[in-house]
């Protein structure tokens, strides 16, 4: 009898269309979609163009051989989609989906088109790794276009369940991670191997689950509830960003802020703390603040925004934690979305409030000279539109690590009774009169004299002055904000974004 290749390959195809009994009540008892319901809710209805649907179609149980690939829609923009399927073998990666993601990213270098990266998978399928491990179009390769990709086309990731060891990496060179929390994770090894190598005891959310990575490590970005979520908030994101580094962010509808910029909403005297949240709500167009990594270091918070319908990406001193001072894990947060906005012409607005690095040998051993030089060089090396606002103080290399005046803003603006110094007054005081000071035995005599050296150490850091002194641009005031840096912002879009001619920087990572 002759073979019915109609049939065959028919069957082959539905056989990849929704899983197995089993698989589908496993994921139910997950709160988990299937992969091809995640790619429904992300795309645009019928835009999706698979690749390779029957890749190992040969070998039973193996549909599309555990990776779902193709293009797609997002919100009527082009996109490329990679999504595992964790019903088979865990979404483990065989040689044909290595083949397969390998050659997604080939298309998103050549056609410049964003990716979204839809992962749950337990990395490489170990029964198969000669065929997929060590080549040249092996799983490095995925790695390796994923760094050459970095900075051209938006990369997102919704991490929906494991990416275990070598698929670890995926997210980590994407741009944004979303963790879906309870399922997600993210491991170089995992809790049981762990135990065996270094006797170590953990839970796998201890590990590398999605509240540890959002909150500690940084790996993770955003924490969504499940995976609509995760898959509305990637959406969400894109909805700021262009498709490639060769074209500008959307446009949007402007409207106005949610909250007037009221002259109290910022305390003149700098031990009252405040949240900065209250100031970025009434300078964007309402309701439009994306913040990113709210979880993770929160003395320094970032995000995107639209002001007068325009996207911007701001940076800003939380003088509600810590009194925003920067840290470690500030610096690199703050660093790593300048090099996201410079990328992908996103204006940056910085905002602040800072009264300098932390000190202390703790951060010191942790390596902040290197974690703040970090920064320091990913505003240095911005080109974008920038407009840095002093909110309240600058003091010290916070006045840098925010885009001072040293850093070619477009403009550095001020409040009314921000300052900007060296380092704060008692400080400033304590450390040129310390000797002084304590040579004077009466107490009314030496409470006099410090007051005297505080007034004098004001009036050298006055706003005025430093105006004065064309330190600074322009002192606006609060209520006029907004549409200054409106203006400002429109004005550099023409400039030229020149920085220096190299092949890269050494930079202090
Ligand atoms: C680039 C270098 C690398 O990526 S090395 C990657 C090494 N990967 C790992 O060590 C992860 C091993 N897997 C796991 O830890 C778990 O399977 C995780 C990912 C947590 C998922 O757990 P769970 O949902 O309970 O699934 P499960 O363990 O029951 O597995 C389902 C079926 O898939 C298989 N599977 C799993 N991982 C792999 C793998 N890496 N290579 C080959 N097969 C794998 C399991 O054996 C199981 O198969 P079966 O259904 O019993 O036939």
């Amino acid at each position: 009898m002759s073979r019915d290749h109609w049939t065959e390959v028919k069957a082959a195809r539905e056989a990849t269309l929704a899983p197995p009994e089993k698989a589908a009540a496993k994921l139910a008892s997950q709160n988990k979609l299937y992969v091809r319901d995640r790619i429904a809710q992300l795309v645009d209805e019928g835009s999706f163009v698979e690749e390779a649907q029957l890749a190992n179609a040969l070998n039973p149980g193996l549909p599309a051989d555990g990776v779902v690939t193709g293009r797609a829609l997002v919100d009527g923009r082009p996109a490329l989609i990679v999504a595992n399927d964790p019903t088979v073998k865990a979404g483990s990666w065989g040689a044909r989906t290595v083949e397969k993601i390998v050659r997604i990213t080939e298309v998103a270098l050549r056609d410049e088109l964003p990716i979204f990266w839809l992962i749950d998978s337990a990395g490489a399928r170990i029964t198969d790794q000669v065929q997929l491990f060590p080549g040249r179009r092996g799983a490095g390769r995925i790695f390796h276009n994923q760094v050459a990709l970095s900075g051209k086309v938006p990369q997102i990731c919704c991490l929906f369940g494991p990416s275990a060891a070598g698929g670890a990496y995926i997210p980590a060179f994407c741009d944004l991670v979303i963790m879906v929390d309870g399922n997600a994770s993210m491991y170089l090894g995992s809790p049981r191997m762990a135990e065996m190598v270094v006797g170590e005891k953990v839970t796998l959310e201890e590990m590398g689950g999605a509240r540890m990575h959002t909150s500690v490590s940084g790996c993770g970005d955003l924490l969504a509830a499940d995976d609509a979520e995760a898959i509305e908030l990637a959406k969400q994101y894109f909805s700021y960003l262009p498709g490639s580094w060769q074209s500008r962010p959307p446009s949007y509808d402007a409207s106005a802020p949610g909250r007037d910029f009221t002259r109290d909403l910022v305390p003149a005297e700098e031990s009252v703390g405040f949240d900065i949240h209250d100031v970025i709500d009434a300078l964007l167009d309402a309701d439009t603040f994306f913040e990113l990594k709210p979880a993770y270091a929160p003395e320094l918070v970032v995000g995107f925004g639209l002001l007068a319908g325009q996207v911007v990406g701001i940076v800003a001193n939380q003088p509600a934690v810590k009194g925003g001072v920067l840290f470690v894990d500030s610096a690199d947060k703050a660093a790593r979305f300048i090099w996201l906005c410079d990328a992908f012409n996103v204006p940056l607005v910085y905002l602040c409030d800072v009264p300098g690095f932390m000190i202390g040998s703790e951060v010191e051993r942790a390596g902040i000279i290197r974690h703040g030089a970090k920064m320091i060089t990913a505003v240095s090396e911005a080109t974008v539109p920038t407009v840095s606002v002093i909110v309240r103080k600058a003091y010290g290399a916070g006045l840098y690590a925010m885009c001072g005046p040293g850093f070619s803003p477009d403009a550095c603006v001020a409040l009314p009774t921000a300052k900007i110094a060296v380092m704060g007054p008692e400080a400033a005081i304590n450390a040129v009169y310390y000797n002084k000071i304590q040579e004077i035995a009466d107490d009314t005599e030496r409470v006099e004299y410090v007051a005297k050296l505080r007034e004098e150490y004001e009036t050298d850091i006055d706003i005025l002055r430093l105006a004065a002194d064309l330190v600074i641009d322009a002192i606006v005031e609060p209520e006029d904000l907004r549409e200054d840096l409106i203006a400002r912002l429109a004005a550099a879009q023409t400039k030229d974004r020149h920085f220096s001619t190299k092949r890269h920087g050494v930079p202090p990572v």
